[in-house]
């Protein structure tokens, strides 16, 4: 976690700049002069944050008297000429009051980011509404993670994002984008277990009009309107093998040709991958090209579940709590003790993702001013519980009918959701997704985002059959 010594005389900015800061979990100390920063033995810090009038000394003889810790200068409107002075004099930015805190922390970020400050700063990554908030934790496992993604971001190279569902894969892929030099440009997300594989091909590469039935129009695909940025592609262990052999064109060659087209088309498209399964064992048993695994797997991040991220996981809790009291309203909620350990202990299979959803529960369900475990539904609604039984073979899974949706599947003493899960638990070891859905009566894309609500990841050690 960075440390930051804000300089400021007046108590109000100084309280309010420090909140702002620990909530998006630095370490803060403050003073209200050089002098009381001199005291505090500065050098302890990753950044030093100083208003340029002070009492006594003015905030820019921090730069030197602080060296090598960077100096933040905070000045007002009116006196910009000093900011450019106090550039001048060393500092490493400035910001100017009345800040506005995106701006704040985006600068916060970037000046311990360029510093390369001992420890690897959270990525602050911008939503998108346009909000930037920081990945949250601090574990030496996701310091790691932070640091190669602020050495990968501008080399403009491919990457390969692993890790269990839910860990947090997107928002990397964002943090890779944004710290990029095509951050402006345009950032595509592409989930390719969402999309229907009769589909994927003409999604990602476009086609032309007549190419095939239903085609009544040509169409630009996703991978051009990506040009010139970057297209992430999520779950791309679940590529059709014949969109696999197009996407390793464009890698290799940087052309793609539309479906039903002979011309090529250049895009210049950085490419970041993520997948929570094991390409190369994918590519032993033929799902998976060997030769775009090597395209992709130019650098890897390796994202930790959550279960081995130690402390991490209540500072997660506790943000993603705020978050969910925002969003219902219900301010001043805290978990009880026993939540917390509860949160503690539980090995969370959907990671970060089932999290957001017991703390959404919690939020919910929570009649005082205190979440109990009970509230967060671990053991009954969420979690992929362990299988005790073997797998039912295929033919003796719940009879469903094919058309109808899974909404309106009887379930006796089951609740739909708890049905929902159940039949996925007992069926995904010998069944593909898209016998899943059909099963279910759903698309795949239903199961895909069931599958995220619910918190059920699926197995890694499952193996996929070929649909
Ligand atoms: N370190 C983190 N700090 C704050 N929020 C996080 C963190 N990691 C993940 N999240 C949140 O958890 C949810 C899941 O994250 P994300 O979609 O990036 O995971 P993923 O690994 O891409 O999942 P999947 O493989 O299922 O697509 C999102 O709402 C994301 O904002």
């Amino acid at each position: 976690m960075s440390r930051i010594l804000i300089v400021e005389d007046e108590a109000i900015i100084r309280s309010a700049l420090r909140r702002l800061l620990e909530r998006h979990d630095y370490r803060v100390e403050e003073a209200g002069s050089v002098a009381e920063a001199m005291a505090l033995d500065p050098q302890r810090f990753d950044l030093v944050i100083s208003d340029l009038r002070l009492p006594g000394e003015p905030g820019t003889e921090l730069i030197t008297r602080v060296a090598p810790v960077a100096v933040l200068i905070m000045t007002s409107y009116a006196s910009m000429r000093s900011a450019v002075d106090a550039l001048k004099l060393g500092a490493v930015d400035y910001v100017a009051k009345p800040f506005d805190h995106d701006e704040l922390l985006e600068t916060v970020a970037r000046v311990l980011h360029q510093q390369g400050s001992l420890q690897a700063t959270p990525p602050a990554i911008a939503d998108p509404g346009g909000q930037a908030r920081p990945m949250i934790g601090n574990c030496e496992a996701m310091q790691r993670v932070y640091a190669r993604i602020s050495k990968t971001a501008p080399a403009d190279v491919t990457v390969l994002i692993q890790g269990e569902s839910g860990t947090g894969k997107e928002l990397v892929a964002r943090a890779l984008h944004q710290q990029s030099k095509r951050a402006k440009a345009s950032l595509i997300c592409v989930n390719c277990a969402a999309i229907p594989e009769t589909l994927i091909e003409s999604e990602l590469f476009g086609h032309e009009k007549g190419a095939f039935t239903g085609a009544s129009a040509a169409r630009t695909g996703l991978v051009e309107a990506a040009d010139g940025g970057t297209l992430f592609l999520d779950e791309i262990g679940e590529l059709p093998l014949d969109a696999q052999a197009r996407l390793l064109r464009v890698l290799q060659e940087g052309e793609i040709r539309k479906i039903g087209s002979v011309e090529t088309r250049h895009v210049d498209v950085r490419l970041i991958a993520a997948t929570h399964r094991d390409l190369q064992a994918l590519s032993k048993t033929g799902e998976f090209r060997l030769d775009l695994y090597y395209r992709l797997n130019v650098m890897q991040i390796d994202l930790p579940p959550l279960r081995e991220r130690e402390d991490d996981v209540l500072q997660i809790a506790d943000a993603l709590l705020d978050k969910a009291c925002r969003r219902h309203e219900r301010g001043g909620l805290r978990l009880s003790r026993a939540a917390r350990d509860e949160i503690r202990h539980y090995p969370w299979p959907g990671n970060v993702r089932e999290l957001e959803n017991a703390l959404e529960r919690g939020v919910i369900l929570a009649e005082g001013h205190l979440i109990h475990p009970d509230d967060l539904g671990l053991t009954a609604a969420s979690g992929a519980p362990p299988m005790t039984r073997r797998p039912a073979p295929p033919q003796e899974a719940p009879a469903v009918d094919k058309t109808a949706s899974v909404d309106s599947a009887p379930a006796d003493d089951l609740s739909l959701e708890d049905y929902f899960q159940h039949f996925v638990l007992e069926n995904q070891d010998h069944m593909s997704e898209t016998e899943l859905a059909q099963k279910l009566g759903i698309s795949r894309k239903s199961l895909w985002e069931r599958r995220q609500r619910l918190g059920i990841p699926r197995k890694k050690s499952s193996r996929r059959k070929v649909d």
